[in-house]
């Protein structure tokens, strides 16, 4: 009460442009305060190289990660995890320069700033609203994007996952790494935290897809479109971590079947069937798989062969675990699998664009946000769900909590 009472006096006494000359005097730089970002929305993401020199940290980083990989922890995991990324890395920097480099950056950061732009239409109360990118294995690193957060005095950080579905191995890491960053840089009281983990069902994800979906089907032959069997592809995950229980693989389900519920028949040109919205089959099918041990199957690529095999002549291909274009895409599905579908006698193949500069995402991206801030809960109820033998510490925690 007394502090309200003296801060009117002050108000009254000062004025407006008193008070802002007195904060000039303290900022101490002669300029004028910036005007302080209320909710920083930090959009987590592994990234990629965006230059092909750029690989080999890439991939270091990636290899050395515990939760992504498991190479034996420790001393183990920093010397394997520094040759396994040496040995890829000619291969995969060939991969990217083919590509122009990994387009992620590029689309995370305007995803980001079409996304802040609408929630401060949107959503008034919490404005203004700024996106910041922490990737986990690429620029800009955790760090960088924390330190950007402490210097427009954000109030409330919001740990975006852009991955739609959780694993620990993705989703899981980038947080880790956020808490872990933010203890060595002493910045634990420095903003109150809530996190977006995971949004598979969001309805606006949800048309996204959907219409990238239609956008391609609308390519096909009109006559064989009914035909056309869609292949969604998700990047695989090793059965390790499918067995421990993570959540990753039921929620790439979930997402593809509500996708499929969603398109509607009249893009294949054919009469509605009543209780069934498309005339096209479908298939979910795992890619990308890396070393040796068992990863979730079937692969796209036998996927891929034995529709081929079974005379089909018409295949789209649907990345659905990530919300722009990536080397998976650009290069695997839109090179090798191209060529693999060809010999396996598939006439007409065609794959998605990703979510990129689609409006419809950006204005989801929007709304995921505004739901979690106008639910005020810190996270999602599976958020504290671990995975049934896991016994690391860092796993599921959240630093000073904004609700
Ligand atoms: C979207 C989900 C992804 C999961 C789950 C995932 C798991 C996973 N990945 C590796 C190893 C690599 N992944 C690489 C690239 C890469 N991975 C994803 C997504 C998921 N990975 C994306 C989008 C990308 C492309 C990034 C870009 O192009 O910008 C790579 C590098 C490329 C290569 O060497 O082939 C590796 C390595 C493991 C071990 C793993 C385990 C769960
Ligand atoms: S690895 Fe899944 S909760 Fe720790
Ligand atoms: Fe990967």
């Amino acid at each position: 009460m007394m502090a309200l009472r003296s801060s009117r006096l002050l108000l009254r006494t000062q004025g407006a442009r008193g008070l802002a000359a007195a904060a000039t005097a303290a900022n101490g730089s002669g300029e004028e305060p910036a005007k302080k970002v209320k909710t920083g929305i930090l959009m987590l993401n592994m990234g990629g190289p965006s230059k092909p020199e750029e690989t080999g940290p890439f991939l270091n980083r990636l290899f050395r990660d515990t939760d992504i990989i498991d190479l034996g922890g420790g001393q183990m995991q920093e010397v394997f995890g520094t040759v396994v990324a040496r040995m890829r890395t000619p291969k995969v920097e060939k991969q990217y320069e083919e590509i122009g480099g990994s387009p992620i950056r590029k689309w995370t950061e305007y995803q980001g700033k079409r996304m802040a732009a609408i929630l401060d239409e949107i959503r008034p109360e919490s404005a203004p609203h700024k996106a910041y990118t922490a990737f986990r294995y690429a620029s800009p690193l955790t760090d960088v994007a924390l330190e950007e957060m402490k210097r427009d005095g954000v109030e409330h950080a919001i740990a975006f996952s852009q991955f739609p579905q959780w694993s620990c191995t993705t989703s899981g890491s980038s947080m880790n790494e956020l808490w872990r960053e933010t203890r060595r840089l002493g910045l634990q009281d420095n903003f109150r935290w809530s996190i977006i983990d995971r949004w598979p069902l969001h309805e606006g994800f949800l048309e996204a897809v959907t219409e990238r979906i239609t956008e391609r089907l609308l390519e096909f032959n009109e006559k064989t479109r009914k035909n056309v069997v869609i292949v969604f592809s998700a990047h695989s995950v090793p059965m390790k971590v499918v067995e421990k229980g993570d959540h990753y693989v039921n929620e790439i389900a979930a997402s593809v079947k509500a996708v499929m519920e969603r398109l509607d028949t009249k893009v294949v040109g054919e009469g509605k069937i009543p209780g069934l919205r498309t005339v096209n089959k479908h298939v979910l099918a795992w890619q990308s798989k890396v070393g040796f041990l068992p990863w979730m199957v079937p692969s796209t690529e036998s996927v891929l062969k034995n529709l081929g095999k079974r005379g089909h002549k018409s295949v789209l291909v649907v990345p659905v675990a990530f919300t722009s274009d990536h080397i998976e895409t650009l290069f695997e599905i839109g090179m090798e699998y191209a060529e693999d579908a060809e010999k396996a006698g598939i006439a007409d193949f065609r794959f998605t664009e990703g979510l990129n500069g689609s409006e419809t995402f950006c204005n989801a991206l929007a709304d995921v946000v505004k739901n979690h801030l106008d639910a005020k809960q810190n996270y999602s109820p599976q958020y504290k769900m671990k995975c049934l033998t896991c016994q690391k510490p860092l796993c599921r925690q959240i630093m000073n909590p904004a609700f």
